[in-house]
């Protein structure tokens, strides 16, 4: 459904240095130096996965969803997207696609939401009976009765992210592109869209790719991952296979009655120590849990404690690290 093929990107970037006497050389003589935001990226996708898209900053997430969405024509490679290649047959391509990039919006600011749907319903073509059905669904499951009368530059930033996520479904696509569609959103409304990405997916099979450095969007939402990082594909996995291969680590949540000093315990990492809480990391295949609750418990009275597995964004922070990015 979704295959690239050797995708590189580069950037050209004016460079000047501070100064009066800079800036003037700089109206002659501009200088540039080439940032490679995506290089030599392959990967295939199919239908009804979710795939989270993750790195750190600047790492290429939203160059490569521009490219997949044909709005930035790479340098090099190839990529077909249901029979597509997306900046040539724009036109056609987009009408199977929807985009929301969580920083930007694609409704009219100043008109009601339901005025920007009506444009996309013209736009895309939608016919009467289909876009009828589809906003009485995203209207009931998005709860927008209430906020699409109101000129979206009246609206708060999760109520906006909710009509930018009806607005990019309106047309049916078969494939959903979601930039950090949970940026800057409070817990209940990132809860809120998480389970509605989850439906569509469930229900009406839209493939999703996501990029999020929320990992808890990824918890909720992704079968696979793919993690880039100076522009280079370093991980393509499931979050199982991910977690088994740092499947021997446990962090152990202490809470105690005061006490002032850290406990060292040999072969235990203290990952955070306050005077009535301590997190340790460690490889129980090295240092049993029992050994480490039996030492801890020599120092300080344990008032309760919790044995779990290493959090996601620990597991992807171990991965950069793998990586040195
Ligand atoms: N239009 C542009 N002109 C010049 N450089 C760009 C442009 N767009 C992206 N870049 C550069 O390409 C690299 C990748 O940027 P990109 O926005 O794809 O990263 P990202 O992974 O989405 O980052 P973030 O998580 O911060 O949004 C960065 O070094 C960025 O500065």
């Amino acid at each position: 459904m979704i295959a690239l093929q050797g995708i590189t990107k580069s950037f050209k970037v004016a460079r000047r240095t501070a100064g009066v006497r800079q800036a003037v050389k700089a109206l002659f003589a501009r200088e540039h130096t080439i940032v490679e935001a995506l290089h030599n990226i392959s990967f295939e996708i199919s239908p009804g996965e979710i795939v989270g898209y993750i790195g750190p900053n600047g790492a290429g997430k939203s160059t490569t969803i521009k490219v997949m969405s044909g709005i930035l024509v790479p340098d090099n490679g190839t990529c077909k997207i249901l029979g597509y290649t997306p900046w040539q047959d724009r036109a056609a391509y987009v009408r199977n696609i929807g985009v929301v990039f969580g920083q930007r919006t694609q409704l009219w600011w100043d008109v009601p939401v339901i005025d920007s749907f009506g444009l996309l319903r013209d736009i895309y073509k939608i016919p009467g009976d289909v876009y009828r059905a589809n906003l009485a669904m995203l209207t009931e499951s998005l709860a927008l009765t209430d906020i699409v009368q109101t000129p979206v530059r009246q609206l708060s930033l999760g109520q906006r992210m909710r009509c930018e996520i009806a607005a990019s479904l309106l047309h049916d696509p078969k494939i959903l592109f979601l930039d950090e569609p949970t940026i800057g959103l409070d817990a209940a409304s990132k809860i809120a869209v998480r389970q509605f990405i989850k439906r569509i997916n469930k229900e009406r099979g839209v493939t999703v790719i996501l990029t999020t450095h929320d990992m808890n969007d990824i918890e909720a939402l992704a079968d696979r991952i793919l993690m880039i990082g100076k522009g280079t594909l370093l991980y393509d996995g499931t979050l199982n296979d991910l977690r088994s291969r740092f499947g021997s680590k446990r962090i152990v949540t202490v809470d105690y009655r005061e006490h002032y000093e850290p406990v060292p315990i040999d072969g235990v990492t203290c990952l955070s120590w306050s005077p009535e809480r301590a997190v340790y990391s460690m490889d129980i295949e090295v240092t049993p849990v029992a050994s480490v609750i039996a030492r801890l418990s020599e120092q300080v009275e344990v008032v309760d404690l919790e044995v779990g597995t290493t959090p996601v964004e620990e597991l992807v922070l171990e991965l950069y690290k793998e990586h040195r990015i």
